[in-house]
C-alpha cells in the first residue's frame, strides 16, 4: 500500500520514513508504518532569508547594473500593492498584468522621479506566487537609485538578498529545484547550446523525468508493502513481487543510460576541454588565435615558442569550450622547454577533444612521424566509450602545398586541410568541431535531458545503488527500505525533501534581483 499523508499544519510535512538522517523523528504510527516527521517551512525560516508569508516585501533592481535604456525594478510580497499605490499617480492599482504609464514620485518629498511603465501581478499568478510589481524605469543611475530609495522608505519593504525572488518561487511551488537550476544556468548562459539546455531544464524536462522514475519506485514499493501486509491472504493477486522486480530492472536500465551521459551535461554547463597539440611550429598558436579571435598566444617562426599552457574560454560553434594552447612536443631540448612539454602532455590527458596539428608541408619529418605514431595512434586505438578522448587531425599550412595535395609521406588517418594564413578550410574545421562537440557535450536540440550538475549525478547514482540493495536483500522489510532510499534520492533531485544546505548552495548562484 502507498502511504501519503498531508498534515493540516502548514509547517510540517509528513512523509514515509525514507530518510535515515532523521532517526530521532521517527515514530511508529498506529498502523505499524514508521513515519518521519520533518520540518519543511519552519527550518527554512531559520536560514537567513525569511520564508514567504513571513510578511517581508522585498525589492531589487532586476536588470543589469550600469547605464542602460530601461531598468526593471521588482517587488515581491504582501506590501507590493501598497508600495505601487503610494509611489505612483494616479494612485489606483493598474489592471493586473497590463502595462500602464505612471508618474513615479518619492512618497516622502513628493518629488517626481520618472515616468515609468508599471506592471501589477497579484499573487498567486506571478513569478514568485506572491503579489509582485515591476517598475520599468529609465535606466540612468540617478533614476534607479531614486526609485530604490523611495521603495526602501515604504514600511514593510526591504532590499532582496541574492536569489531571494527565485527562492520564494521555489518555496511557493512555482519552480522545482531542477527548474531553479535551469533558471540560474539561463541567466549565466554564454553560448547557444547552454541557453537551449537551460531553457529545457527550466521547462521542467528533467524534473518530469525524475517524477516518472519516482512514481515507478513508488509502485514497486506498493507491491512489496502489499506483500508484506497481505502476503498470506488469498485475495492478493499472483506475482506481486515479480512485478516489483520487473519495474526495478527497467528503471535500472533507464538510470544507467542517463548516468553514462552525465559527463556530457556537465561539460555543456562548464565547458569542454579542447587541447591543441602537435610538433613545434605546426601552427598551434596560430590556430588558437584564429579560433578565439584574439591574440592569446605568441606566434613566431622560432620552434619552441609556446612553453606554458595557455587556456582561453571560447564559444566554438555554439558550444562552450576551454581551449588550451600547448608547447610543441619534442625531445632533447633545454630544461625550460622540457617542462613545457611535460605540461603539454599533462594537459593532453585531461582533454575531451584533441586538436592534433601537423605542418602539411613537413609530414615526412621525424617530429611529424613521431607525433603520428604516438599521440594520434594511441587515441585512435582507444575503444569508443564516453570517457574516451576524441581527436581531430588537422594538416595546417595547406597554402604551402602544391595543387596535388600533400607529397609522399606516411599513411594518414582521416584529416582536414587548413591554412591559418589564408583561412582556407576554416569553415570545414568549424563544422567538424560542431559535430565533435555535440558528441562530447550532448546536443540539447536533439538529445534527451542532460544531467548538468554533479548533484544530479550523485542522486541518480544513489538511487541506482539503492536499487542494487533492493535486489540483494533477502528480507522483505529491508527490500522495502531500499526502495524508500531510492525514491528519496529521486525526490531530492527535484527538491522535494530538499535540505537547506543544498538550497543555500544553489541559490548562491543567483544575483540580487533574480
Ligand atoms: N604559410 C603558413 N604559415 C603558417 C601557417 N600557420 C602558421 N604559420 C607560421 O608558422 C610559424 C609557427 O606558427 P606558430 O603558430 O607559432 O606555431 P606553434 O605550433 O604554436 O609553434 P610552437 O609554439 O613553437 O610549438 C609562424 O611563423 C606562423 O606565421 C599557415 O597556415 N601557412
Ligand atoms: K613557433
Ligand atoms: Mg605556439
Amino acid at each position: 500500500m502507498v502511504h501519503s499523508l498531508t498534515c493540516p499544519h502548514p509547517c510540517f510535512l509528513l512523509v514515509p520514513a525514507s530518510e535515515p538522517q532523521f532517526p530521532h523523528l521517527q515514530t511508529p504510527d498506529p498502523g505499524g508504518a514508521v513515519w518521519n516527521v520533518r520540518w519543511a517551512l519552519c527550518t527554512r525560516r531559520s536560514s537567513g532569508a525569511p520564508a514567504p508569508g513571513s510578511g517581508a516585501t522585498i525589492f531589487a533592481l532586476s536588470s543589469g547594473q550600469g547605464r542602460c535604456g530601461i531598468a526593471v525594478i521588482r517587488t515581491s510580497g504582501p506590501a507590493s500593492g501598497h508600495a505601487l499605490r503610494i509611489l505612483t499617480a494616479p494612485r489606483d492599482l493598474p489592471l493586473a498584468r497590463h502595462a500602464s504609464l505612471r508618474l513615479l514620485s518619492d512618497p516622502r518629498s513628493g518629488e517626481p522621479l520618472d515616468r515609468a511603465l508599471v506592471l501589477w501581478f497579484p499573487g498567486p499568478q506571478s513569478f514568485t506566487g506572491e503579489d509582485c510589481v515591476e517598475f520599468h524605469v529609465h535606466g540612468g543611475p540617478a533614476v534607479v537609485s531614486g526609485v530604490l530609495q523611495a521603495l526602501g522608505s515604504v514600511p514593510g519593504l526591504r532590499p532582496a538578498e541574492a536569489g531571494e525572488f527565485t527562492r520564494r518561487a521555489f518555496a511557493n511551488g512555482k519552480l522545482n529545484l531542477t527548474e531553479v537550476e535551469g533558471l540560474a544556468d539561463l541567466i549565466h548562459a554564454e553560448t547557444e547550446a547552454q541557453r537551449r539546455q537551460a531553457l529545457r531544464q527550466l521547462d521542467g524536462e528533467l524534473g518530469h523525468l525524475c517524477r516518472g522514475w519516482a512514481e515507478t519506485v513508488t509502485k514497486a514499493l506498493a507491491h512489496v508493502e502489499a506483500y508484506i501486509d497481505f502476503g498470506e491472504d488469498d485475495n492478493l493477486e499472483e506475482g506481486v513481487l515479480e512485478q516489483a522486480d520487473i519495474k526495478v530492472r527497467a528503471l535500472e536500465v533507464a538510470l544507467g543510460a542517463h548516468l553514462r551521459d552525465a559527463r556530457r551535461g556537465q561539460r555543456l554547463r562548464s565547458g569542454a576541454h579542447v587541447v591543441v597539440t602537435g610538433p613545434p611550429n605546426a601552427g598551434k598558436s596560430s590556430l588558437v588565435n584564429l579560433l578565439s579571435r584574439k591574440p592569446v598566444s605568441i606566434v613566431s617562426p622560432e620552434p619552441g615558442t609556446t612553453r606554458d599552457v595557455l587556456e582561453t574560454p571560447v564559444d566554438l560553434a555554439g558550444f562552450p569550450v576551454l581551449l588550451s594552447d600547448t608547447a610543441g612536443l619534442r625531445e632533447g631540448v633545454g630544461p625550460v622547454e622540457q617542462e613545457g612539454v611535460r605540461r603539454a602532455r599533462e594537459r593532453l590527458e585531461q582533454a575531451d577533444l584533441i586538436l592534433a596539428m601537423l605542418d602539411a608541408s613537413d609530414l615526412a619529418s621525424p617530429s611529424s612521424c613521431n607525433f603520428l605514431a604516438t599521440v594520434v595512434a594511441s587515441v585512435g586505438a582507444q575503444s569508443p566509450s564516453d570517457s574516451s578522448q576524441r581527436l581531430l587531425l588537422v594538416l595546417n599550412k595547406s597554402d604551402l602545398l602544391s595543387p596535388e595535395g600533400p607529397g609522399p609521406g606516411p599513411d594518414l588517418p582521416p584529416h582536414l586541410l587548413l591554412s591559418c594564413l589564408t583561412g582556407e578550410g576554416l569553415d570545414g574545421l568549424l563544422e567538424a568541431l560542431r559535430k565533435e562537440l555535440a558528441a562530447v557535450c550532448g546536443d540539447p536540440s536533439t538529445d534527451p535531458p542532460l544531467l548538468t550538475r554533479a548533484r544530479h549525478q550523485h542522486h541518480l547514482q544513489g538511487c541506482l545503488d539503492a536499487l542494487g540493495h533492493y535486489k540483494q536483500s533477502k528480507d522483505l522489510a529491508l527490500a522495502a527500505e531500499a526502495l524508500r532510499v531510492a525514491r528519496g534520492h529521486l525526490t531530492r533531485l527535484t527538491g522535494g525533501g530538499g535540505t537547506e544546505e543544498i538550497l543555500d548552495i544553489i541559490f548562491r548562484d543567483f544575483c540580487v534581483g533574480k
